[in-house]
């Protein structure tokens, strides 16, 4: 199978499961039998050990998770704040994820001008086992900034469309002279450029970023786009629940993953996983992740297997 949208696609169906979990290690919410406290009073001398235990706690993650997900999402924020150590553990972190059987988005909202656009492509994208598969980018400079990011067809980008921040709408609500608003014409702008990149799902390898916490707007683009993948963040800590991600997805269930990471990743820190306690961290990890996945097939009538 060549287009990554398919490969996706694939996995699933093979798990039944429409989430995305989300690698963002805050490092203040770390259970503390995986990162020393002290080590955030000083973290620029403890950068090392620091990485070292996210790298851990990455890796007992994707073990809990890796059969109940077909993707997971590395925020590259939280990995660039440890310098050198932190983008190691991120390349370790990808190599463990892909051996495991899952699919990498990486989470970089990167673009640039064509020519700095193909550098972020070939720093990320190229490659076998040390690449992501997919990366988030920001749609707004126009398409030489968009294209680097689809020349291999195993490969795919999400364009930020209408994000989940409180303050999305500043700017991606304003209207156009020809009565649109911006999100709107980035959407049909989307819908354009990505109809050279179909695969066989009907679905695009530029796909968008959508968010939960906005489900009038979600269910407008849906209705607007039918050929154009949606991640769809701001489930669980943001706020979005299983009927607001809903109208993202197609009449067959389809068109759409969900992500949530602090959900997930810090589920421990949870009333209903309290008794666990913080070492049992990946297990309330994944406990959450069965929930998530549960609720979003039972809100779109599909079965639970
Ligand atoms: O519109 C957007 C685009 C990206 N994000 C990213 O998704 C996760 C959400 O984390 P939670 O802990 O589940 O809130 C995070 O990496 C964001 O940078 C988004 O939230 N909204």
């Amino acid at each position: 199978m060549k287009y990554f949208i398919d490969q996706l696609h694939n996995k699933i169906e093979e798990k039944n499961s429409r989430i995305c979990v989300g690698l963002d290690p805050h490092l203040n919410l770390m259970p503390e039998n995986i990162l020393r406290p002290e080590i955030l009073d000083n973290l620029e001398a403890n950068r090392k050990e620091a990485a070292a235990a996210v790298l851990k706690f990455n890796q007992n993650l994707i073990d809990a998770v890796a059969d109940l997900t077909p993707v997971v999402k590395p925020q590259m924020a939280f990995y660039e704040k440890l310098a050198v150590p932190g983008m190691e553990c991120l390349w370790q972190t990808i190599a463990y994820a892909k051996e495991k059987g899952l699919l990498i988005l990486l989470d970089g909202k990167r673009n640039d001008i064509g020519s700095t656009a193909k550098a972020y492509a070939e720093s990320y994208l190229e490659g076998e086992k040390i690449a992501a598969d997919a990366i988030t980018i920001n749609p707004y400079l126009g398409s030489d900034g968009i294209l680097p990011f689809l020349e291999n067809e195993k490969k795919g980008a999400f364009a930020l469309l209408r994000t989940s921040n409180s303050s999305a709408g500043e700017l991606q609500d304003l209207k156009l002279a020809d009565g649109r608003t911006v999100y709107q014409a980035v959407a049909d702008f989307l819908q354009e450029l990505g109809s050279q990149y179909l695969g066989e799902s009907g679905y695009s390898n530029l796909a968008a970023v959508v968010g939960a916490t906005y489900p009038k707007e979600l269910k407008a683009i849906r209705a607007q786009l039918d050929s154009v993948f949606f991640l769809i963040p701001g489930f669980g800590a943001q706020g979005g629940g299983a009927a607001d991600i809903k109208a993202g997805f197609d009449k067959n269930g389809r068109g759409a993953v969900v992500n949530s990471s602090r959900g997930i990743n810090f589920a421990y820190r949870k009333a209903e996983y309290a008794d666990l306690g913080p070492e049992n961290y990946a297990q309330a990890a994944r406990a959450a992740a069965q929930k998530m996945k549960k609720e979003i097939n039972n809100v779109l009538n599909l079965p639970n297997t």
